[in-house]
């Protein structure tokens, strides 16, 4: 049997609530337990003139829960710092927001849940807070100890995957070095393999400059770091397609039979991405010792409480973690 899904609804004052008690309100198959305020919930699931049941449960309960009924919703309790109205930001409940995270990473390392699947966040009020904290992945990542991690994206028939992730732009050119797209391909190729039944990955991987550097008459990162690091990978019989221009390798010519895009930088590879799915794209962490995804949206503060928020992306971030742990249960089995 599937172990519960973790729901972190991340920003109190954002959808993450909202989404979380809409898809309680219809109810599906999937047994999910949120990690979130129990006062937060009942008061936003008020606002919102949802009839949902919160029934609190702890640790030792996870192992005996089944997918609740429609209009329920299991709540692991973790108490605001301060009062939360929708669409109002406050650095006080910053603590809160990576408390919430820190309990679903803790139960997902001890196996009382089998997997997490994050809202979003609002990453700048928990830097405002003078908390460190530049995304989930890079959170997850430090939590769990592992060197590295991959954030791709997927929606229907497009995965995009990054090699670097919450960066500023000037910061990019020196983070692409052979280590890192050695990691990063290792990671994304044996997790296509894994959990996403591809059993050759083909993957098409862009440069960073313009014209994936025209001969190096507009940038050498191609010929300097990334040709070399495609070419060993190359010889340990990973089908890599590239570097190949970012502005022309979105289309069917390329992308048709291959398995994966690697873009170089967050804003390469993610807009093409959410033009193509935004709503019912899922954000997931590769390289984690447990199942991760996300939400392909932000905290939309603009809809926090008007019942105006889209469902679909939590519903293919909720459908797509527990895919994956269906497939890794049945490996391990
Ligand atoms: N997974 C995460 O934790 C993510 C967090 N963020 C954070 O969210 C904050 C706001 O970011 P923005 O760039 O404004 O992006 P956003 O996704 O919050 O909003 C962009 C636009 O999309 C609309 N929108 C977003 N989600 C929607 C939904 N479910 N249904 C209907 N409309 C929706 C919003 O109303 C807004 O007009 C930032 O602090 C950012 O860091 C952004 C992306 C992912
Ligand atoms: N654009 C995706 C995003 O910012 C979400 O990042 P993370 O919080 O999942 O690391």
């Amino acid at each position: 049997m599937i172990r519960p899904l973790a729901i972190t609804p991340g920003e109190p004052a954002g959808i993450g609530p909202d989404v979380v008690l809409q898809l309680a309100h219809a109810g599906g198959d999937i047994c999910v337990v949120a990690f979130a305020s129990a006062e937060l919930l009942a008061r936003r699931a008020e606002v919102l003139q949802l009839n949902i049941t919160l029934t609190l449960v702890s640790i030792e309960d996870f192992a005996t829960l089944s997918a609740a009924k429609p209009g329920n919703l299991y709540v692991y309790d973790i108490p605001l710092k301060t009062h939360c109205n929708a669409g109002e930001l406050s650095a006080l409940n910053a603590s809160y927001v990576l408390e919430t995270l820190d309990a679903a990473i803790d139960c997902a390392q001890n196996q009382h849940v089998a997997g997490i699947v994050t809202g979003p966040v609002h990453k700048s009020i928990i830097n405002d807070a003078g908390l460190p904290f530049t995304g989930h992945t890079e959170y997850l990542r430090d939590a769990c100890g592992v060197e590295d991690v991959v954030m791709m994206l997927a929606t229907e028939g497009l995965r995009v995957a990054l090699v670097t992730t919450h960066l500023p732009l000037a910061e990019v050119p020196s983070a692409i070095t052979p280590t890192k797209l050695h990691s990063t391909i290792a990671i994304l190729y044996a997790a296509l393999q894994q959990d996403f039944g591809c059993s050759q990955p083909k993957i098409l991987v862009s440069g960073l400059n313009p014209h994936a550097g025209e001969d190096g008459h507009l940038g050498r990162e191609e010929i300097d770091t990334i040709i070399p690091a495609l070419e060993k990978l190359r010889a340990m019989k990973l089908n890599l397609i590239g570097p190949l221009p970012a502005d022309t390798l979105f289309q069917p010519h390329y992308l048709d039979g291959a398995d994966a895009v690697l873009a170089m930088y967050h804003d390469q590879g993610l807009p093409v991405l959410k033009y193509k799915g935004f709503g019912n794209a899922v954000n997931i962490t590769l390289g984690l010792p447990f199942i991760r995804t996300s939400v392909d949206h932000g905290t939309a503060l603009d809809l926090a409480g008007t019942g105006h928020a889209n469902t679909g992306s939590l519903t293919t971030a909720l459908t797509t973690a527990y895919t994956m742990a269906m497939h890794r249960e049945k490996r391990y089995a």
